[in-house]
Protein backbone atom coordinates (compact mmCIF):
# COMPACT_ATOMS: atom_id res chain seq x y z
CA UNK A 1 0.00 0.00 0.00
CA UNK A 2 1.40 3.28 -0.63
CA UNK A 3 2.30 6.00 2.09
CA UNK A 4 1.18 9.30 2.28
CA UNK A 5 4.59 10.45 1.52
CA UNK A 6 5.11 8.17 -1.90
CA UNK A 7 1.50 9.81 -2.73
CA UNK A 8 3.20 13.94 -2.30
CA UNK A 9 6.16 12.87 -4.21
CA UNK A 10 3.75 11.84 -6.71
CA UNK A 11 2.00 14.79 -6.53
CA UNK A 12 5.08 17.31 -6.56
CA UNK A 13 5.02 16.23 -10.11
CA UNK A 14 2.54 18.75 -11.16
CA UNK A 15 3.07 21.72 -12.43
CA UNK A 16 3.91 24.29 -9.67
CA UNK A 17 1.38 26.94 -11.35
CA UNK A 18 -0.91 23.90 -10.05
CA UNK A 19 0.32 23.86 -6.29
CA UNK A 20 -2.36 26.07 -4.70
CA UNK A 21 -1.61 26.52 -1.16
CA UNK A 22 -5.60 26.04 -0.21
CA UNK A 23 -7.72 23.40 0.98
CA UNK A 24 -11.43 23.29 1.50
CA UNK A 25 -11.87 19.58 0.98
CA UNK A 26 -12.94 18.34 4.76
CA UNK A 27 -12.48 14.31 4.51
CA UNK A 28 -13.59 12.10 7.22
CA UNK A 29 -10.98 11.62 10.23
CA UNK A 30 -10.07 7.84 8.56
CA UNK A 31 -9.84 9.45 5.02
CA UNK A 32 -7.87 12.60 6.42
CA UNK A 33 -4.86 13.39 4.37
CA UNK A 34 -1.59 15.38 4.71
CA UNK A 35 -2.25 18.98 3.17
CA UNK A 36 -0.53 17.64 0.10
CA UNK A 37 -0.88 19.89 -2.86
CA UNK A 38 -2.85 16.74 -4.38
CA UNK A 39 -6.14 17.27 -2.46
CA UNK A 40 -5.50 21.32 -2.49
CA UNK A 41 -5.38 21.28 -6.38
CA UNK A 42 -8.59 19.03 -6.03
CA UNK A 43 -10.61 21.10 -3.64
CA UNK A 44 -9.79 23.87 -5.65
CA UNK A 45 -10.72 22.45 -8.99
CA UNK A 46 -13.77 21.21 -8.01
CA UNK A 47 -15.23 24.45 -6.01
CA UNK A 48 -14.89 25.82 -9.04
CA UNK A 49 -17.14 23.74 -10.59
CA UNK A 50 -14.53 23.26 -14.04
CA UNK A 51 -12.13 20.71 -14.78
CA UNK A 52 -11.02 19.01 -12.29
CA UNK A 53 -7.06 18.44 -12.19
CA UNK A 54 -5.63 15.70 -10.03
CA UNK A 55 -2.57 13.71 -10.42
CA UNK A 56 -0.90 10.10 -9.77
CA UNK A 57 2.13 9.04 -10.56
CA UNK A 58 2.15 5.83 -13.21
CA UNK A 59 5.36 3.32 -12.96
CA UNK A 60 6.34 5.22 -16.41
CA UNK A 61 6.34 8.55 -15.00
CA UNK A 62 3.82 11.73 -14.35
CA UNK A 63 0.53 12.12 -16.01
CA UNK A 64 -2.05 14.74 -15.13
CA UNK A 65 -5.69 13.98 -15.33
CA UNK A 66 -8.71 16.18 -15.85
CA UNK A 67 -11.75 14.93 -14.49
CA UNK A 68 -15.49 15.58 -15.17
CA UNK A 69 -17.59 14.26 -13.36
CA UNK A 70 -20.86 14.37 -15.02
CA UNK A 71 -24.26 13.92 -13.82
CA UNK A 72 -26.08 10.57 -14.00
CA UNK A 73 -29.11 8.75 -14.23
CA UNK A 74 -28.62 7.18 -11.36
CA UNK A 75 -28.32 10.40 -9.58
CA UNK A 76 -32.10 11.00 -10.26
CA UNK A 77 -34.35 9.81 -7.82
CA UNK A 78 -37.50 8.22 -8.23
CA UNK A 79 -39.63 11.37 -7.36
CA UNK A 80 -37.52 13.04 -10.14
CA UNK A 81 -38.42 10.51 -12.37
CA UNK A 82 -41.96 9.44 -11.48
CA UNK A 83 -44.17 10.48 -14.30
CA UNK A 84 -41.95 12.76 -16.15
CA UNK A 85 -41.51 12.10 -20.13
CA UNK A 86 -37.38 11.29 -20.35
CA UNK A 87 -36.30 11.67 -24.01
CA UNK A 88 -33.47 8.50 -23.95
CA UNK A 89 -30.94 8.54 -26.44
CA UNK A 90 -29.48 5.27 -27.33
CA UNK A 91 -27.20 3.95 -30.38
CA UNK A 92 -30.19 1.36 -31.41
CA UNK A 93 -27.71 1.49 -34.79
CA UNK A 94 -27.64 -2.89 -35.31
CA UNK A 95 -26.90 -4.47 -37.87
CA UNK A 96 -29.80 -6.51 -40.18
CA UNK A 97 -30.14 -8.78 -43.19
CA UNK A 98 -32.00 -8.64 -45.93
CA UNK A 99 -35.10 -9.56 -44.40
CA UNK A 100 -34.93 -7.07 -42.00
CA UNK A 101 -33.80 -9.76 -38.94
CA UNK A 102 -31.70 -8.47 -36.32
CA UNK A 103 -27.84 -10.16 -36.87
CA UNK A 104 -26.35 -8.38 -34.00
CA UNK A 105 -28.79 -7.34 -31.02
CA UNK A 106 -25.45 -6.17 -28.71
CA UNK A 107 -26.25 -2.45 -28.97
CA UNK A 108 -30.20 -3.35 -28.10
CA UNK A 109 -28.69 -5.67 -25.17
CA UNK A 110 -26.91 -2.96 -23.92
CA UNK A 111 -29.28 0.05 -24.29
CA UNK A 112 -31.43 -1.90 -21.79
CA UNK A 113 -30.04 -1.71 -18.00
CA UNK A 114 -30.95 2.50 -18.55
CA UNK A 115 -34.48 2.21 -20.09
CA UNK A 116 -35.24 -0.56 -17.44
CA UNK A 117 -34.08 1.87 -14.06
CA UNK A 118 -36.20 4.57 -15.54
CA UNK A 119 -39.56 3.04 -16.35
CA UNK A 120 -38.68 0.98 -12.93
CA UNK A 121 -39.27 4.31 -11.28
CA UNK A 122 -42.14 5.38 -13.13
CA UNK A 123 -40.99 7.26 -15.94
CA UNK A 124 -42.75 7.69 -19.56
CA UNK A 125 -39.38 6.94 -21.65
CA UNK A 126 -39.25 8.59 -25.19
CA UNK A 127 -36.54 6.71 -26.75
CA UNK A 128 -34.61 7.75 -29.63
CA UNK A 129 -31.85 6.32 -31.88
CA UNK A 130 -30.82 6.42 -35.23
CA UNK A 131 -29.64 3.23 -37.65
CA UNK A 132 -27.73 3.28 -40.69
CA UNK A 133 -27.14 6.48 -42.81
CA UNK A 134 -30.12 7.27 -44.25
CA UNK A 135 -30.79 10.44 -46.93
CA UNK A 136 -34.52 11.14 -46.19
CA UNK A 137 -37.21 8.69 -45.25
CA UNK A 138 -36.00 4.84 -45.93
CA UNK A 139 -38.10 2.08 -45.36
CA UNK A 140 -35.01 -0.21 -45.01
CA UNK A 141 -33.80 1.82 -42.54
CA UNK A 142 -37.36 1.93 -39.88
CA UNK A 143 -36.38 1.23 -36.72
CA UNK A 144 -39.54 -0.98 -36.58
CA UNK A 145 -37.86 -4.62 -36.46
CA UNK A 146 -36.46 -3.44 -33.22
CA UNK A 147 -39.19 -3.39 -31.65
CA UNK A 148 -40.50 -7.28 -31.10
CA UNK A 149 -36.43 -7.19 -29.69
CA UNK A 150 -36.75 -4.89 -27.29
CA UNK A 151 -40.44 -5.79 -26.24
CA UNK A 152 -38.78 -8.90 -25.54
CA UNK A 153 -35.86 -7.79 -23.64
CA UNK A 154 -38.32 -4.77 -21.60
CA UNK A 155 -40.70 -7.52 -20.48
CA UNK A 156 -43.03 -4.93 -22.08
CA UNK A 157 -44.75 -4.28 -25.15
CA UNK A 158 -43.08 -0.74 -26.46
CA UNK A 159 -45.13 1.30 -28.27
CA UNK A 160 -43.34 2.87 -32.04
CA UNK A 161 -44.14 6.10 -33.44
CA UNK A 162 -44.04 6.85 -37.19
CA UNK A 163 -41.76 9.85 -36.82
CA UNK A 164 -40.20 11.31 -34.56
CA UNK A 165 -41.27 15.24 -34.39
CA UNK A 166 -44.66 16.15 -35.05
CA UNK A 167 -48.11 16.56 -33.33
CA UNK A 168 -49.01 12.50 -34.41
CA UNK A 169 -45.64 11.82 -32.04
CA UNK A 170 -46.87 14.40 -29.15
CA UNK A 171 -50.88 12.84 -29.35
CA UNK A 172 -48.57 9.43 -28.48
CA UNK A 173 -46.61 10.97 -25.71
CA UNK A 174 -49.57 12.44 -24.18
CA UNK A 175 -50.97 9.31 -23.64
CA UNK A 176 -48.42 6.99 -22.47
CA UNK A 177 -48.55 5.81 -18.87
CA UNK A 178 -46.02 5.94 -16.15
CA UNK A 179 -43.46 3.18 -16.38
CA UNK A 180 -43.78 2.55 -20.34
CA UNK A 181 -41.86 3.17 -23.77
CA UNK A 182 -41.84 4.84 -27.10
CA UNK A 183 -39.84 3.97 -29.55
CA UNK A 184 -39.54 7.29 -32.07
CA UNK A 185 -38.58 6.42 -35.90
CA UNK A 186 -35.19 6.69 -37.16
CA UNK A 187 -34.16 10.52 -35.84
CA UNK A 188 -31.64 10.49 -39.41
CA UNK A 189 -35.33 10.88 -41.49
CA UNK A 190 -34.04 14.15 -40.91
CA UNK A 191 -31.19 15.95 -42.52
CA UNK A 192 -31.39 18.65 -39.59
CA UNK A 193 -30.61 15.90 -36.93
CA UNK A 194 -26.69 15.33 -38.25
CA UNK A 195 -26.72 19.33 -39.34
CA UNK A 196 -27.47 20.00 -35.70
CA UNK A 197 -30.06 22.45 -36.10
CA UNK A 198 -31.34 23.84 -33.04
CA UNK A 199 -35.02 24.27 -34.60
CA UNK A 200 -35.04 20.79 -35.23
CA UNK A 201 -33.20 19.77 -31.59
CA UNK A 202 -35.98 22.26 -29.78
CA UNK A 203 -38.60 20.16 -31.26
CA UNK A 204 -37.38 16.69 -30.35
CA UNK A 205 -36.84 18.23 -26.28
CA UNK A 206 -40.36 19.34 -26.85
CA UNK A 207 -41.35 16.14 -26.38
CA UNK A 208 -39.73 15.61 -22.95
CA UNK A 209 -39.01 17.08 -19.34
CA UNK A 210 -35.57 15.30 -19.13
CA UNK A 211 -32.77 14.23 -20.88
CA UNK A 212 -31.02 11.12 -20.50
CA UNK A 213 -27.49 10.49 -23.74
CA UNK A 214 -26.85 6.68 -23.47
CA UNK A 215 -25.79 6.31 -26.96
CA UNK A 216 -21.95 5.96 -26.75
CA UNK A 217 -21.23 5.05 -30.37
CA UNK A 218 -22.62 8.18 -31.57
CA UNK A 219 -21.34 10.27 -29.07
CA UNK A 220 -18.82 11.62 -30.94
CA UNK A 221 -20.92 13.25 -33.27
CA UNK A 222 -22.27 16.64 -31.94
CA UNK A 223 -26.45 15.97 -33.60
CA UNK A 224 -29.47 17.17 -32.75
CA UNK A 225 -30.18 14.32 -30.66
CA UNK A 226 -26.92 13.98 -28.93
CA UNK A 227 -25.95 17.25 -28.55
CA UNK A 228 -28.62 20.16 -29.56
CA UNK A 229 -31.31 18.71 -27.16
CA UNK A 230 -29.23 19.12 -23.89
CA UNK A 231 -29.45 23.23 -24.68
CA UNK A 232 -33.54 22.76 -24.08
CA UNK A 233 -33.78 20.17 -21.54
CA UNK A 234 -32.48 20.22 -18.11
CA UNK A 235 -31.42 17.78 -16.31
CA UNK A 236 -29.25 16.28 -19.20
CA UNK A 237 -27.81 13.05 -18.18
CA UNK A 238 -25.08 10.23 -18.89
CA UNK A 239 -26.91 6.98 -18.60
CA UNK A 240 -25.11 3.68 -17.59
CA UNK A 241 -24.12 2.40 -20.90
CA UNK A 242 -22.60 5.69 -21.35
CA UNK A 243 -20.80 5.98 -17.73
CA UNK A 244 -19.80 2.29 -18.33
CA UNK A 245 -18.00 2.89 -21.40
CA UNK A 246 -16.46 5.79 -19.90
CA UNK A 247 -15.24 4.32 -17.29
CA UNK A 248 -13.30 1.84 -19.08
CA UNK A 249 -11.86 3.23 -22.09
CA UNK A 250 -10.97 6.43 -20.26
CA UNK A 251 -10.63 5.43 -16.76
CA UNK A 252 -8.36 2.22 -17.46
CA UNK A 253 -6.25 3.52 -19.99
CA UNK A 254 -5.56 6.81 -17.59
CA UNK A 255 -4.78 5.19 -14.57
CA UNK A 256 -4.52 1.15 -15.74
CA UNK A 257 -3.12 -1.76 -13.76
CA UNK A 258 0.46 -2.15 -15.37
CA UNK A 259 2.37 -3.53 -17.02
CA UNK A 260 -0.61 -2.36 -19.68
CA UNK A 261 -0.28 -3.52 -23.40
CA UNK A 262 -2.06 -2.14 -26.63
CA UNK A 263 -2.63 -4.13 -29.45
CA UNK A 264 -3.40 -2.06 -32.00
CA UNK A 265 -4.45 -3.59 -36.13
CA UNK A 266 -6.37 -2.80 -38.94
CA UNK A 267 -6.23 -1.75 -41.94
CA UNK A 268 -3.74 1.47 -42.42
CA UNK A 269 -1.31 3.62 -40.41
CA UNK A 270 -3.54 7.01 -41.66
CA UNK A 271 -6.88 5.17 -39.44
CA UNK A 272 -4.33 4.32 -36.43
CA UNK A 273 -2.06 7.58 -36.23
CA UNK A 274 -3.62 9.29 -33.34
CA UNK A 275 -4.66 6.35 -31.38
CA UNK A 276 -1.22 4.94 -31.86
CA UNK A 277 0.55 8.23 -30.39
CA UNK A 278 -1.72 8.48 -27.98
CA UNK A 279 -1.34 5.07 -26.28
CA UNK A 280 2.47 5.67 -26.62
CA UNK A 281 2.20 8.19 -23.58
CA UNK A 282 0.27 5.55 -21.91
CA UNK A 283 1.54 1.82 -22.29
CA UNK A 284 4.37 -0.19 -21.55
CA UNK A 285 4.07 -2.50 -24.60
CA UNK A 286 2.47 -1.97 -28.02
CA UNK A 287 1.85 -5.32 -30.20
CA UNK A 288 1.28 -3.77 -33.97
CA UNK A 289 -0.50 -6.12 -36.58
CA UNK A 290 -3.06 -5.89 -39.11
CA UNK A 291 -2.36 -4.37 -42.42
CA UNK A 292 -0.58 -1.32 -41.13
CA UNK A 293 2.93 -3.10 -40.15
CA UNK A 294 4.16 -3.37 -43.43
CA UNK A 295 4.30 0.87 -43.88
CA UNK A 296 6.43 -0.14 -40.63
CA UNK A 297 8.85 -2.84 -42.88
CA UNK A 298 9.00 -0.88 -45.40
CA UNK A 299 10.39 2.31 -43.25
CA UNK A 300 12.87 0.16 -41.90
CA UNK A 301 14.28 -0.64 -45.73
CA UNK A 302 12.42 -4.46 -45.70
CA UNK A 303 10.93 -5.39 -48.89
CA UNK A 304 7.40 -6.11 -48.80
CA UNK A 305 6.21 -7.55 -52.00
CA UNK A 306 2.51 -6.02 -52.49
CA UNK A 307 1.42 -5.69 -49.06
CA UNK A 308 -0.55 -2.87 -48.38
CA UNK A 309 1.85 0.00 -47.95
CA UNK A 310 1.11 3.64 -47.09
CA UNK A 311 3.77 5.36 -48.79
CA UNK A 312 3.14 9.34 -47.51
CA UNK A 313 3.08 7.34 -44.38
CA UNK A 314 6.87 6.19 -44.12
CA UNK A 315 8.34 9.21 -41.74
CA UNK A 316 5.93 8.94 -39.63
CA UNK A 317 6.17 5.24 -39.06
CA UNK A 318 9.98 5.83 -38.46
CA UNK A 319 9.29 8.87 -36.28
CA UNK A 320 6.75 6.80 -33.90
CA UNK A 321 9.29 4.11 -33.59
CA UNK A 322 11.55 6.68 -32.62
CA UNK A 323 8.70 7.84 -30.13
CA UNK A 324 8.52 4.40 -28.38
CA UNK A 325 12.15 4.24 -27.69
CA UNK A 326 12.42 7.62 -26.01
CA UNK A 327 9.05 6.64 -24.00
CA UNK A 328 10.63 3.12 -23.13
CA UNK A 329 7.39 1.49 -24.52
CA UNK A 330 8.77 -2.06 -25.73
CA UNK A 331 7.05 -1.95 -29.74
CA UNK A 332 6.71 -5.12 -31.37
CA UNK A 333 6.16 -5.90 -34.47
CA UNK A 334 5.56 -8.91 -35.86
CA UNK A 335 8.60 -11.43 -36.67
CA UNK A 336 7.21 -13.67 -39.59
CA UNK A 337 3.49 -13.15 -42.09
CA UNK A 338 1.41 -15.08 -43.47
CA UNK A 339 2.16 -14.08 -47.49
CA UNK A 340 -0.67 -14.73 -49.99
CA UNK A 341 -0.50 -14.24 -54.05
CA UNK A 342 -3.64 -12.78 -53.92
CA UNK A 343 -5.85 -10.60 -51.75
CA UNK A 344 -8.94 -13.70 -51.68
CA UNK A 345 -10.23 -16.56 -49.60
CA UNK A 346 -8.81 -19.12 -51.76
CA UNK A 347 -5.15 -17.72 -52.06
CA UNK A 348 -2.06 -19.81 -52.57
CA UNK A 349 -0.48 -19.09 -49.07
CA UNK A 350 2.60 -19.49 -47.08
CA UNK A 351 4.58 -18.54 -44.12
CA UNK A 352 7.64 -15.97 -44.72
CA UNK A 353 10.23 -14.37 -42.02
CA UNK A 354 8.86 -10.24 -41.80
CA UNK A 355 12.78 -9.73 -43.14
CA UNK A 356 11.85 -12.34 -46.72
CA UNK A 357 8.65 -11.42 -48.17
CA UNK A 358 8.97 -12.73 -52.26
CA UNK A 359 8.14 -10.02 -54.60
CA UNK A 360 4.56 -10.23 -55.72
CA UNK A 361 3.46 -11.76 -52.36
CA UNK A 362 1.28 -10.12 -49.97
CA UNK A 363 1.31 -10.05 -46.03
CA UNK A 364 -2.07 -11.11 -45.07
CA UNK A 365 -1.85 -12.10 -41.12
CA UNK A 366 0.68 -12.64 -38.91
CA UNK A 367 2.67 -16.10 -38.31
CA UNK A 368 2.75 -18.48 -35.79
CA UNK A 369 6.46 -17.12 -34.50
CA UNK A 370 4.82 -13.94 -33.80
CA UNK A 371 1.71 -15.34 -32.20
CA UNK A 372 3.86 -16.86 -29.43
CA UNK A 373 6.32 -13.50 -29.21
CA UNK A 374 2.70 -11.86 -28.45
CA UNK A 375 1.54 -14.31 -26.30
CA UNK A 376 4.38 -14.33 -24.07
CA UNK A 377 4.69 -10.42 -24.29
CA UNK A 378 1.06 -10.28 -22.93
CA UNK A 379 1.09 -13.09 -20.53
CA UNK A 380 3.03 -10.15 -18.42
CA UNK A 381 0.61 -7.87 -18.79
CA UNK A 382 -2.68 -6.64 -16.27
CA UNK A 383 -4.33 -4.45 -18.49
CA UNK A 384 -4.64 -4.95 -22.53
CA UNK A 385 -6.50 -2.57 -24.93
CA UNK A 386 -6.99 -3.89 -28.28
CA UNK A 387 -8.25 -2.09 -31.38
CA UNK A 388 -7.92 -3.39 -34.71
CA UNK A 389 -7.64 -6.69 -36.17
CA UNK A 390 -4.11 -8.89 -37.03
CA UNK A 391 -5.04 -10.07 -40.56
CA UNK A 392 -7.76 -9.93 -43.24
CA UNK A 393 -9.99 -12.34 -40.98
CA UNK A 394 -12.59 -12.27 -42.62
CA UNK A 395 -10.99 -14.78 -44.83
CA UNK A 396 -10.79 -17.63 -43.04
CA UNK A 397 -7.26 -18.62 -44.21
CA UNK A 398 -5.88 -15.31 -42.94
CA UNK A 399 -7.99 -15.27 -39.71
CA UNK A 400 -5.24 -17.47 -37.09
CA UNK A 401 -3.46 -14.28 -35.58
CA UNK A 402 -6.69 -12.35 -35.05
CA UNK A 403 -8.36 -15.56 -33.17
CA UNK A 404 -4.96 -15.93 -31.73
CA UNK A 405 -5.17 -12.56 -29.82
CA UNK A 406 -8.89 -13.32 -28.97
CA UNK A 407 -8.22 -16.12 -27.40
CA UNK A 408 -4.99 -14.89 -25.03
CA UNK A 409 -7.12 -11.80 -23.92
CA UNK A 410 -10.25 -14.61 -23.16
CA UNK A 411 -7.54 -16.39 -20.96
CA UNK A 412 -5.61 -13.42 -19.62
CA UNK A 413 -9.26 -12.43 -18.69
CA UNK A 414 -9.85 -15.34 -16.20
CA UNK A 415 -6.73 -14.52 -14.79
CA UNK A 416 -7.64 -11.10 -13.70
CA UNK A 417 -6.14 -9.24 -16.36
CA UNK A 418 -8.35 -6.15 -17.60
CA UNK A 419 -9.25 -6.50 -21.76
CA UNK A 420 -11.23 -3.77 -23.34
CA UNK A 421 -11.81 -4.20 -27.28
CA UNK A 422 -12.98 -1.74 -28.92
CA UNK A 423 -13.08 -1.36 -33.06
CA UNK A 424 -16.07 -2.88 -35.07
CA UNK A 425 -13.55 -5.91 -36.68
CA UNK A 426 -11.68 -6.51 -33.20
CA UNK A 427 -15.39 -6.89 -31.58
CA UNK A 428 -16.44 -9.14 -34.80
CA UNK A 429 -13.33 -11.39 -34.41
CA UNK A 430 -14.15 -11.67 -30.59
CA UNK A 431 -18.01 -12.33 -31.08
CA UNK A 432 -16.34 -15.04 -33.81
CA UNK A 433 -14.18 -17.06 -31.51
CA UNK A 434 -16.77 -16.53 -28.96
CA UNK A 435 -15.40 -15.13 -25.95
CA UNK A 436 -17.31 -12.07 -26.01
CA UNK A 437 -18.81 -12.50 -22.32
CA UNK A 438 -15.47 -13.23 -20.87
CA UNK A 439 -13.73 -9.74 -21.79
CA UNK A 440 -13.37 -7.05 -19.06
CA UNK A 441 -15.40 -4.49 -21.54
CA UNK A 442 -16.54 -5.11 -25.24
CA UNK A 443 -17.45 -1.36 -26.55
CA UNK A 444 -20.60 -0.85 -28.68
CA UNK A 445 -18.73 2.28 -30.15
CA UNK A 446 -15.94 1.59 -33.36
CA UNK A 447 -15.66 5.51 -33.82
CA UNK A 448 -16.35 6.63 -30.77
CA UNK A 449 -13.66 4.08 -29.01
CA UNK A 450 -11.39 5.18 -31.17
CA UNK A 451 -11.43 9.16 -30.23
CA UNK A 452 -11.62 8.30 -26.73
CA UNK A 453 -8.69 6.45 -26.83
CA UNK A 454 -7.02 9.32 -28.84
CA UNK A 455 -7.78 11.94 -26.30
CA UNK A 456 -10.38 13.81 -27.62
CA UNK A 457 -13.40 14.69 -26.35
CA UNK A 458 -16.94 13.72 -27.06
CA UNK A 459 -19.50 16.33 -28.07
CA UNK A 460 -22.51 14.18 -26.28
CA UNK A 461 -20.58 13.58 -23.26
CA UNK A 462 -19.37 17.16 -23.05
CA UNK A 463 -23.04 18.41 -23.58
CA UNK A 464 -24.05 16.63 -20.12
CA UNK A 465 -24.71 18.65 -17.43
CA UNK A 466 -21.64 18.42 -14.73
CA UNK A 467 -22.64 16.45 -10.97
CA UNK A 468 -23.35 18.83 -8.41
CA UNK A 469 -20.36 20.06 -6.30
CA UNK A 470 -21.61 18.00 -3.30
CA UNK A 471 -21.79 14.84 -5.46
CA UNK A 472 -18.38 15.59 -7.01
CA UNK A 473 -16.96 15.89 -3.84
CA UNK A 474 -18.21 12.68 -2.81
CA UNK A 475 -16.54 11.00 -5.96
CA UNK A 476 -13.42 12.73 -5.29
CA UNK A 477 -13.70 11.28 -1.51
CA UNK A 478 -13.86 7.54 -2.86
CA UNK A 479 -10.72 8.72 -5.18
CA UNK A 480 -8.72 10.07 -3.12
CA UNK A 481 -9.70 7.00 -0.88
CA UNK A 482 -8.89 4.13 -3.47
CA UNK A 483 -5.55 6.45 -4.14
CA UNK A 484 -4.02 4.96 -0.99
CA UNK A 485 -5.69 1.89 -1.52
CA UNK A 486 -4.87 1.10 -5.06
CA UNK A 487 -1.23 1.06 -4.76
CA UNK A 488 -1.00 4.83 -5.71
CA UNK A 489 -3.03 4.61 -8.41
CA UNK A 490 -5.92 6.90 -8.66
CA UNK A 491 -8.58 4.91 -9.75
CA UNK A 492 -10.91 6.83 -11.83
CA UNK A 493 -13.04 3.77 -12.90
CA UNK A 494 -16.10 4.94 -10.40
CA UNK A 495 -19.62 5.67 -11.08
CA UNK A 496 -19.29 8.32 -14.02
CA UNK A 497 -15.95 9.97 -13.05
CA UNK A 498 -14.51 10.55 -16.55
CA UNK A 499 -11.48 11.39 -16.81
CA UNK A 500 -9.24 13.12 -19.81
CA UNK A 501 -5.52 12.75 -19.82
CA UNK A 502 -3.69 15.70 -20.95
CA UNK A 503 0.00 16.19 -21.46
N1 LIG B 1 -2.53 -7.43 -43.80
C1 LIG B 1 -3.65 -6.82 -44.17
N2 LIG B 1 -3.79 -6.36 -45.42
C2 LIG B 1 -4.92 -5.73 -45.80
N3 LIG B 1 -5.97 -5.51 -44.99
C3 LIG B 1 -5.88 -5.94 -43.72
C4 LIG B 1 -4.71 -6.60 -43.26
N4 LIG B 1 -4.91 -6.91 -41.96
C5 LIG B 1 -6.14 -6.47 -41.64
N5 LIG B 1 -6.73 -5.89 -42.68
C6 LIG B 1 -8.08 -5.34 -42.76
O1 LIG B 1 -8.26 -4.30 -41.84
C7 LIG B 1 -9.66 -4.13 -41.71
C8 LIG B 1 -9.99 -3.55 -40.37
O2 LIG B 1 -9.36 -2.32 -40.23
P1 LIG B 1 -9.92 -1.21 -39.27
O3 LIG B 1 -11.21 -0.73 -39.78
O4 LIG B 1 -8.83 -0.25 -39.10
O5 LIG B 1 -10.17 -2.03 -37.91
P2 LIG B 1 -11.28 -1.81 -36.78
O6 LIG B 1 -12.62 -1.87 -37.46
O7 LIG B 1 -11.10 -2.92 -35.81
O8 LIG B 1 -10.97 -0.49 -36.19
C9 LIG B 1 -10.28 -5.48 -41.92
O9 LIG B 1 -11.26 -5.40 -42.92
C10 LIG B 1 -9.12 -6.35 -42.34
O10 LIG B 1 -9.40 -7.21 -43.42
O1 LIG C 1 -22.16 2.35 -35.74
C1 LIG C 1 -21.71 3.42 -35.33
O2 LIG C 1 -20.40 3.74 -35.38
P1 LIG C 1 -19.21 2.64 -35.46
O3 LIG C 1 -19.43 1.79 -36.68
O4 LIG C 1 -17.96 3.49 -35.55
O5 LIG C 1 -19.24 1.82 -34.19
C2 LIG C 1 -22.56 4.44 -34.64
O6 LIG C 1 -23.90 4.06 -34.63
C3 LIG C 1 -22.37 5.82 -35.28
O7 LIG C 1 -22.82 5.77 -36.59
P2 LIG C 1 -22.26 6.83 -37.67
O8 LIG C 1 -20.79 6.52 -37.88
O9 LIG C 1 -23.10 6.62 -38.89
O10 LIG C 1 -22.43 8.20 -37.06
Amino acid sequence: MASATSAASSLSLLPSSRRHASSSLRLPLSLRLPRTHFVQSLSLHVAAGAARIVSGRAQRGSMRVVAMAKKSVSDLTSAELEGKRVFVRADLNVPLDENQNITDDTRIRAAVPTIKYLISNGAKVILSSHLGRPKGVTPKFSLSPLVPRLSELLGIKVEKADDCVGPEVEKLVSALPNGSVLLLENVRFYKEEEKNEPEFAKKLASLADLYVNDAFGTAHRAHASTEGVTKFLKPSVAGFLLQKELDYLVGAVSSPKRPFAAIVGGSKVSSKIGVIESLLEKCDILLLGGGMIFTFYKAQGLSVGSSLVEEDKLDLATSLMAKAKEKGVSLLLPTDVVVADKFAADAESKIVPASAIPDGWMGLDIGPDSIKTFNDALETTKTVIWNGPMGVFEFDQFATGTEAVAKKLAELSGKGVTTIIGGGDSVAAVEKVGVANVMSHISTGGGASLELLEGKELPGVNALDEASVSVALARIVILVRDHFLQEEKIYICKRNYHCFVIY
